[in-house]
């Protein structure tokens, strides 16, 4: 979406309305005051280059993010209603009208309104049109587009998605079947604690209207059927119950394992995203807003800068003793090379305040008779670097300077990673990741060890963590 054109950002509506996203708007200017005191909070400095943009890039995300309370349905749908004439009645349902139509597999981002973070959606809808007429196909995408940028929460969004339809296009029935995806929650602790603590929360919802509006319609039959037929396997015992509880890891019970206390000493990072929400057009008193803003600063609190700083010197005093010779150290030429692949990492996009994770791979050479580095420790250095507001480049660069300064030298490091701020936002490039390569020492001058290490590396890595 749009370039960053002297700190003025034209976004062009669906419905041919413009959101004009300016720096010198009064809602804008207050969301970057706000990001402002989050990242004094996170004892970043606010000047320094990485992030002098950011809290336009914050204000600019969440702004075109929640588009969808100035977009109006009926201005979307009419015009793009046209008859379509099947067969009289009469004769069945062949094609035309009557007959069900589906568009598969929209994919779609949606921020939750527990925790202020995006969470990505695939959406099926269909509808059985009535009176003669049928919609632009686009129309169905864009419509639900206009419910997913909001604050939302996924049985909400599955209901209005397929009640706006309904009144705009006045079929026979209109369905809506939502596959949500949301970002765990990491923090430092859990994630050393636990290797396997990564991954996504998952829940299937369904919302239907008209013919659909039995769950044992014949018309839920027909479409679940066709979503099948193209791989989607949609199990609807699933969909009702799963989300009766919320789904946000903000609120589940291991994130109860960070300490309160955490959120309750950075008031004023909770009051700023309470303003974020007001300038967003949103009530913070809503009841299923009132516990966001702690929510959104214990996910930020992950990625404070000077906890993560301490904690490196912690492990650094511990190294000296992993590194004992364990026999005789032989010459260069008997170096081993040794990987450690797919290790996880999570981060914070510091251009945007946006997660980005992944997996590690580090590569080193290390004379035979040192003890080679425990995986443990090597994910301790992913975890650190991780944990802080960074860009990719660094945090490979970070990862591969630590563990040639304990080793003396030859390193690699390839990290391969997904960025929210190139899905859920901006150029909205889903499936896309990132690689960044860096290496050190007998690396950068060795193809062949670069080759060695590069193809020890298993295919397709990032999507295993999708
Ligand atoms: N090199 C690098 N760029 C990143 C990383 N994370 C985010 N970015 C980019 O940072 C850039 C910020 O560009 P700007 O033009 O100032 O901000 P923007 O208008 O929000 O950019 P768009 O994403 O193009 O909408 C974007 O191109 C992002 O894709 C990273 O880890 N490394
Ligand atoms: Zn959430």
């Amino acid at each position: 979406m749009g370039s960053l054109d002297e700190g003025h950002l034209c976004v062009e509506i669906e419905n041919g309305m413009k959101l004009d996203v300016s720096e010198k708007e009064p809602e804008t200017i207050a969301i970057e005051d706000a990001v402002k005191v989050l990242l004094q909070g996170l004892g970043e400095d606010v000047n320094r280059d990485g992030l002098k943009k950011t809290p336009f890039r914050v204000a600019k995300a969440l702004r075109e993010g929640t588009r969808g309370y100035k977009q109006k349905v009926k201005d979307i749908v009419q015009g793009a209603l046209f008859p379509e004439v099947g067969l009289h009645d009469g004769v069945g349902h062949a094609g035309g009208v009557g007959g069900l139509v589906i568009v598969r597999n929209l994919d779609l981002f949606s921020y939750c309104e527990s925790c202020l973070l995006p969470f990505q959606l695939k959406c099926h809808v269909g509808y059985v049109p009535s009176g003669q007429q049928v919609v632009g196909l686009s129309k169905l995408s864009r419509v639900a587009d206009v419910f997913a940028k909001r604050l939302q929460d996924p049985q909400r969004l599955a209901d209005e998605i397929c009640s706006a339809l309904h009144h705009g296009i006045k079929p026979a029935g209109v369905a809506v079947i939502l596959e949500c995806l949301h970002i765990h929650f990491p923090n430092v602790e859990s994630v050393l604690l636990d290797s396997k603590h990564q991954g996504w929360v998952k829940v299937l919802v369904s919302s239907g209207s008209g013919v659909f509006g039995n769950e044992n319609a014949d018309a839920w039959s027909d479409f679940l059927g066709l979503l099948k037929f193209r791989g989607v396997t949609v199990d609807r015992t699933l969909t009702r119950d799963s989300v009766n509880q919320s789904w946000c890891p903000s609120s589940s019970s291991s994130m109860a394992k960070i300490p309160s206390e955490l959120v309750a000493a950075k008031p004023e990072m909770v009051a700023a995203v309470a303003s974020i929400l007001r300038s967003l057009g949103e009530d913070p008193l809503r009841k299923e807003l009132v516990e966001t803003p702690s929510h959104f600063v214990r996910w930020l609190m992950n990625f404070e800068n000077t906890k993560l700083e301490m904690k490196l010197n912690g492990f650094a005093c511990g190294i000296s003793d992993l590194l004992k010779p364990n026999g005789e150290i032989s010459s260069r030429n008997n170096e081993q090379m040794h990987s450690e692949l797919n290790l996880s990492f999570w981060s914070q996009c510091e251009h945007h305040l946006l997660p980005f994770y992944g997996v590690v791979h580090i590569g080193y050479f290390c004379p035979k008779g040192i003890n080679h580095l425990g995986k443990s420790l090597l994910r301790s250095i992913v975890h650190f670097y991780g944990f802080k507001l960074q860009v990719q480049e660094r945090l490979t660069r970070q990862i591969a300077e630590t563990v040639s300064s304990i080793l003396g030298g030859d390193v690699m490091v390839v990290v391969e990673a997904n960025h929210t701020c190139m899905i859920s936002r901006g150029i909205e490039k889903f499936g896309s990741n990132t690689a960044t390569i860096a290496v050190l020492g007998r690396f950068s001058t060795d193809p062949a060890a670069r080759a060695m290490f590069l193809q020890s590396i298993p295919d397709d890595t990032t999507s295993q963590i999708l």
